[in-house]
């Protein structure tokens, strides 16, 4: 993970760059499907054809694929939505080493780097190819998540936020399973939207504006308006069991993956460390255990990737890379 700061003093996540939906619109460019079609093999092409389009079909059985960082609490977001919208047929995984190259994020096997899964799709070394292979002149950051279409050829999405809502309804047609299962439910949209917004700039963006300062004044009031924002929301979970309308929704999602880092590591790299959720949050450490306990939410979290990713990547202010020994509060319990 680099800095993502825009260097105008305060830490700002720059926009992501692709933001297209996957619809059911008939005009739509990226739509659900779960095969690529069949159009032009018949009956009367030769053999040889019809042999090598299986082949292909085989190879990109779905249509689209999900890159990930296990250490990146955006590609968090994503990787949770896949598990329990139970997309993993649907949408193929990709997980980058993460310990970042030169060139950014790259891949590595399972047996180079543990809970890797290489790129089988693209075959990239780096996750940048992919930026490029969609616009040589791309002169963005090349971040996870990214959203993959095999059919394309294209991003179709590399904002968490857009990609948890495809997830969410794009593919119910496929899933009978968890067709309807929403994480944002229409009667509670405009109270998640509100709660998202203000997770984000003072929680979720909030720690790196805090780990980012570069004058004290500016930690300071950083810490000040953090740990607000911490104390309020457990104030919020000492009377409901979950952040919207006592439901389990994407507002949740989008602040427990940013939870489970606070104390193995924002607490100790970002110099976060007036309260620790183990010994001064407990409604925020029930909150954080009832979620792990959701049936596959825990393989989804790799604290060993998520510990290198910030201590080994982050030079700046971790210049030796050496990870501390703690992985947090036991979230089994
Ligand atoms: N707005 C994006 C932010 C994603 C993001 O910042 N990803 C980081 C890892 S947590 C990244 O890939 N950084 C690589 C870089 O900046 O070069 C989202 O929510 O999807």
């Amino acid at each position: 993970m680099t800095t993502t700061a825009v260097k105008d003093g305060e830490f700002r996540i720059k926009p992501s760059t692709f933001r297209n939906t996957i619809s059911k619109d008939p005009d739509a460019i990226f739509t659900p499907e779960k095969l690529v079609y069949c159009n032009g093999v018949s009956c009367r092409s030769s053999w040889l054809f019809k042999l090598l389009f299986f082949v292909v079909l085989a190879l990109c059985r779905d249509r689209y694929h999900l890159y990930i960082a296990r250490s990146c609490p955006f590609s968090h977001r994503a990787a949770i939505v896949r598990a329990l919208k139970r997309l993993e047929d649907i949408i193929g995984l990709s997980v980058v080493d993460s310990v970042m190259s030169e060139k950014g994020w790259k891949f590595s096997t399972p047996e180079e780097t543990p809970g890797c899964i290489p790129d089988t799709v693209n075959n990239a070394q780096y996750l940048n190819e992919l930026y490029f292979k969609v616009n040589p002149d791309y002169d963005g950051r090349y971040t996870v998540p990214v959203l993959w279409d095999k059919k394309l050829q294209a991003i179709v999405n590399n904002e968490s936020s857009e990609i948890i809502r495809i997830f969410n309804d794009a593919f119910d047609d496929f899933v009978p399973e968890t067709r309807g299962k929403t994480f944002y439910p229409k009667h509670l949209a405009s109270e998640i939207d509100k709660i998202n917004d203000w997770i984000y700039n003072k929680i979720n963006t909030g720690v790196y504006k805090c780990g980012f300062a570069e004058t004290q004044d500016d930690y300071m009031n950083h810490i000040g308006l953090l740990f607000e924002a911490l104390d309020d929301v457990e104030a919020i979970l000492s009377k409901n069991k979950f952040l919207v309308g006592n439901t389990f929704t994407e507002a949740d999602i989008r602040l427990w993956t940013t939870i489970v880092r606070f104390d193995p590591v924002y607490h100790t790299l970002f110099k976060t460390n007036l309260k620790t959720i183990k010994h001064d949050y407990p409604n925020i450490l029930r909150w954080t255990r009832q979620i792990y306990k959701i049936p596959k939410v825990a393989d989804t979290v790799n604290m060993t990737h998520i510990k290198n990713g910030y201590f080994k990547n982050m030079k700046k202010i971790n210049p030796h890379g050496i990870v501390p020994v703690y992985d947090g509060p036991d979230l089994s319990l």
